[in-house]
């Protein structure tokens, strides 16, 4: 028998990136060209996408891995790889995508809303995109980040106009394809039907969506028979409508207590769910209709004739039908309508309703005590020794596009988390040089020896953030000092000149100093070439 498939777990893997390239161009006459190197394609991603023509989440059931294309590597000559193609896996209206814990992700309602389950990696980039002014060659090039891994539940929950609730054998499956289009399982045994069938009736001019629902039992809102199964499709029906056997022959069944039993487990269920969905209308007082099936049997017909005052006394529309003969259908077909009419008035659907939407996870930026630059560095212990844990997206993503085999390519991610103010940032938080700094995930990170000679800023080692070395050993002198210098030259000059006058006076030298500096600067005069 096949199972019932509207909850199904999905493994969707976005493709990796594809690595970046490093060459350098050839060319005659030309030995180094310069770099050219393309970069890598960005990996598919992993997407659910509303299809009308979609409607039951088997597929996946059957291959419930599911995995993007990876982008393709760059090559020399500036030719870039090419990027994954997205994985679109079309899903039935209505489907609810949860996490493992069963938190609800999104909800997808509307032809082409899309949910991403798993985003593709980045491309890295090749050694042309790397290279600038300073570093005019560079002799690597970034890594494709691999693609997002995430598992998660699809729950179907169909989205009709009206829905039909029953016993199983009542012939809600008969009643749908007497009605529309659709042509579902119909037999003389209960649960024949296990998957939802959605048929569209047009009557007049009101076009309208009903589901066929598995067979309700008492008890099915604690999981009785198919259970919660199919309750969660009559969730989303605006309006329902009892479908009833008259024709049964089992022990104490009969209509009136038929449709109680009905209407208790709706109630049950109603009682659960209300809580998740306050802004709709309670399941149980949405608009509901009774259509008492199979008069073409003498019986049937005699029953049904009999306890119909006694429904309309509380309250509902009743139908006398047949789907075998098709009796009474058409004024049910037109009754439908007037109700899917009434409620489409009542809710006007708002513009949200009718435009398809993407729906993406909420980006991991933002984590919670996240800095500015957005990563977080803690200290943890292992073994004694102190470990400095930095999270963060782009160190993190950094650390996926590095080549470790390559110095210059590490030199560059040591740049990078410099800029990023990492290097600064351990310093403040008193991680000493040596000590192991842990970037990513526990499992899943790369462990470095802090060597912050490696990054720059090697002056900052001696001492504590704020103070410099250099500042300590320089002999800058402050303003006192220089007037002070000042002062002592002056009397310097003083002293030399009063001395140099005694001289004078006593004869020593037979001109003055003034003298003496227009001579020399004669002779210096003629001594420079002539200009022509
Ligand atoms: N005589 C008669 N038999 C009917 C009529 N409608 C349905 N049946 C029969 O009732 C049986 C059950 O019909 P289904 O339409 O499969 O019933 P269902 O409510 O979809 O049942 P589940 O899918 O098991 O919940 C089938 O053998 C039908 O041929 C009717 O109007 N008259
Ligand atoms: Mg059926």
């Amino acid at each position: 028998m096949a199972s019932f498939v509207d909850r199904v777990i999905v493994h969707a893997t976005g493709g990796n990136g594809g690595h970046g390239c490093v060459s350098v161009r050839r060319e005659k006459f030309k030995p180094l060209g310069g770099p050219d190197g393309g970069n890598g394609g960005d990996g598919g991603s992993v997407i659910l996408r509303v299809d009308g023509q979609s409607t039951t989440l088997l597929g996946f059931h059957h291959s419930p891995h599911q995995k993007a294309p990876n982008g393709e590597p760059g090559k020399g000559d500036l030719r870039h790889g090419f990027k994954g193609q997205d994985l679109i896996l079309s899903v039935p209206d209505g489907t609810v995508v949860k996490d493992r814990r069963g938190n609800v992700l999104a909800d997808l309602l509307g032809e082409g809303t899309e949910y991403v389950i798993a985003s593709g990696g980045y491309g890295g980039l090749g050694n042309a995109a790397l290279s600038s002014q300073k570093r005019k060659a560079p002799g690597f090039a970034l890594l494709g980040t691999p693609g997002a891994e995430h598992e998660v539940e699809l729950e179907l929950k169909s989205i009709a106009d009206i829905a039909l609730v029953g016993f199983p054998s009542a012939g809600k499956s008969s009643l749908i394809a007497a009605m529309s289009a659709a042509r579902p399982k119909i037999a003389d045994y209960p649960f024949t039907t296990l998957v939802p069938n959605l048929g569209v009736v047009q009557a007049g001019d009101t076009r309208f969506t009903v589901a066929d629902v598995p067979g309700l039992i008492p008890g099915a809102s604690q999981g009785k028979g198919l259970g919660l199964e199919f309750l969660r499709h009559v969730e989303r029906c605006a309006a329902l409508v009892h479908v009833i056997d008259c024709a049964t022959l089992e022990p104490g069944r009969d209509p009136l207590t038929d449709l109680d039993a009905l209407e208790t487990e709706l109630a049950h269920y109603a009682q659960d769910i209300q809580d998740e969905n306050q802004d709709t209308v309670p399941l149980t007082e949405r608009p509901r209709m009774v259509v008492l099936n199979k008069i073409d049997v003498p019986e049937a017909r005699e029953l049904a004739e009999f306890i119909r005052p006694d429904l309309e006394k509380r309250g509902y529309r009743v139908f006398e039908v047949s789907t075998a003969s098709h009796e009474g259908l058409r004024q049910l077909g037109f009754a439908m309508a007037e109700l899917v009419a009434q409620v489409r008035t009542e809710d006007e659907p708002d513009e949200t309703d009718t435009q398809s939407q993407v729906v993406r996870p909420e980006p991991v930026r933002g984590r919670r005590g996240e800095n500015r630059k957005g990563f977080t560095i803690s200290r943890e212990d292992r073994g004694g020794e102190p470990l400095w844990h930095v999270r963060g997206e782009k160190p993190e993503r950094w650390v996926q596009q590095t080549d470790f085999n390559n110095d210059e390519a590490v030199g560059y991610l040591a740049d990078r988390f410099a800029k990023l103010g990492i290097e600064d940032e351990l310093f403040r938080t008193g991680a000493r040089p040596g000590d192991a700094v842990l970037i990513g995930p526990e499992d899943n990170g790369v462990v470095f020896d802090w060597e912050p000679t490696m990054v720059g800023g090697a002056e900052l080692l001696g001492g504590p953030r704020g103070t410099d070395l250099r500042l300590d050993e320089t002999n800058r002198p402050t303003r006192r000092e220089k007037r002070e210098q000042f002062y002592d030259r002056m009397d310097a000059k003083a002293e030399a000149r009063a001395e140099l006058e005694a001289e004078r006076k006593a004869g020593v030298w037979t001109e003055s100093v003034d003298q003496a500096r227009g001579r020399h600067l004669d002779q210096r005069r003629q001594d420079l070439p002539e200009h022509e």
